[in-house]
Parts: structure tokens; sequence; C-alpha cells
């Protein structure tokens, strides 16, 4: 569990929240062989700060992001990419000033909104969220804005790897509460929301390699140990994970 200016006092259930902490985050460190792929739950209070992740292509170690968000209060939002094209230079002036928050395309969120992020998307989110976290496994945040919080900010850093556009609204969906479906399928890793047990096209693509996977409503079993929602299990290959007929949960590999 890690504190965070940002995060809450009170964690919703079934978390428990150690006394006189504000949790933000709760990280679920992989095993070796998904090294590549860190889950997380966040849960804010407030916002996070404006903020963009590199990409290998940047030379430094990638990390690309997606949410799931799984509960809003009302009027939470996540802001993604900027309203109209930017370039570095106006960026930075309006990191400088601020201005910064309001030149992003903040979008009212609720349960159910998934986002993708590529490494280079200028991004915050929004107080009173829970969301689930899938990223590539790098602790690299470039923080271009923080409302005025005494935290360190990274400008040089932030404006050398930000994209100045607006998020590809192909890159947001929502989940169904009926239907499995494939979220990301590259280029870094898969994730699936599954609603029920995998379908054969899932197991196919899946294969029988090792897998994440998140339960969401409904414990699943691995190896005869159970696994509840609010924790996340690796398992040797999606056909050794059993799941409750219309439980929901999220699978992931990275590829
Ligand atoms: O710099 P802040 O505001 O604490 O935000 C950092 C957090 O934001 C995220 O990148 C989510 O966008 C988390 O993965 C990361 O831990």
């Amino acid at each position: 569990m890690i504190d965070k200016v940002w995060g809450v006092d009170r964690l919703p259930p079934p978390f428990a929240t150690p006394d006189g902490r504000r949790i933000g985050e709760i990280w679920f460190d992989p095993p070796p062989e998904l090294a590549r792929l860190l889950v997380k739950y966040l849960f804010t209070s407030e916002k996070l700060s404006v903020q963009v992740h590199p990409s290998a292509a940047d030379g430094q170690q990638g990390k690309e992001e997606c949410w799931l968000v799984i509960s809003a209060e009302p009027g939470a939002k996540l802001a993604i990419g900027f309203v109209q094209p930017i370039t570095p230079d106006e960026m930075r002036a309006a990191a400088l000033d601020g201005s910064i928050e309001g030149l992003l395309d903040w979008q009212d969120v609720s349960a159910g909104d998934f986002i993708y992020l590529p490494a280079g998307t200028v991004h915050a989110i929004g107080a009173g969220l829970t969301l689930i976290e899938v990223q590539q496994n790098a602790d690299i945040t470039y923080r271009l804005f923080d409302y005025g919080r005494p935290r360190e900010l990274h400008l040089d850093q932030a404006i050398a790897v930000a994209n100045g556009s607006p998020h590809d609204p192909a890159l947001r969906r929502r989940v169904s509460q009926k239907q499995s479906a494939s979220l990301v399928d590259g280029p870094h890793f898969r994730l699936d929301w599954l609603v029920g047990k995998p379908d054969a096209d899932i197991a196919a693509r899946y294969n029988d390699a090792p897998v994440i996977i998140i339960p969401l409503t409904c414990a699943i079993e691995i190896g005869g140990t159970q696994v509840a929602p609010g924790s996340c299990a690796s398992a040797d290959r999606l056909s050794a994970v059993r799941f409750a007929p219309d439980g929901k949960a999220l699978v992931a590999q990275p590829l």
C-alpha cells in the first residue's frame, strides 16, 4: 500500500485501511515470469498531478498504462490528452502558470469506463475515483503541474516525451456487464475483460503462457486456492484458473 497526498483516508470495501494512513495505491508486485506487468488499484480524494510517462522510443523504460473505472463519485473526471493541439513551448508556459489543467480534455467517467494511454499522453486523474491500472512495470512519472503541492516537477523531461495532441477516442470504451471483450492487444501487453469463463477465442490468444488475473465480483480458484475480489493472482496458464459462471474479472499477459 502506498500513501499519497491525493489518496483516501478510508478505503472502500473489501479493502481495510491501516490506521492513520492516506492510501493512494495498492500495488500487486508480479512474479518474475510476469515482471513486465504491474497491476495497481488507485483511490483518489484529490486530483493527481498533470503528468506524462515516457516510452521505450524515448530511450527510457516505457510506461504505457490503462485504467478500468471501478467506482466513481458523481462528477468524477479523468483528463486525457489536450482538447486542442499544443506546442512544446505552449505546454511549458501552461505548466508554469497552471493553465495546463484547463487545456486537458476532462471527461466525466463512471464504473465500466476503460481508457488506454499510450506513453506520451498527458493526463491527470480526478478526485472521487477507484481505478484498476494495468501498466508496463516502470515507475517513471514526469509531473508538469501539481496544483501548488510541494512535490517535485519534471518539466524538461516531461516536455521532451509529451505528446501535445488530443487522445485518440478509439482508445476508450465501456465494458459490458454481459459479455467478455478484448481491451488491449499489444504492443506491450494484452488485457481482456471476462464475464464468466473465457471463451475459445480468448483461451487461444492467451495460449499456455502465464497470466495475471484480477477477480472483480466473485472469487476465482487457482490450484485449489481461492482468490477474492480486491486481490490479484498469477497462474501458469489461463486454463489453470476456475471462474464463477457470471463473475467479472480481468486477465492480462505481457507480450
Ligand atoms: O505523481 P502523482 O500525482 O503521485 O501520480 C503518480 C501516479 O500516477 C499514475 O501514473 C497514474 O496515472 C500512477 O501509476 C502513479 O503511481
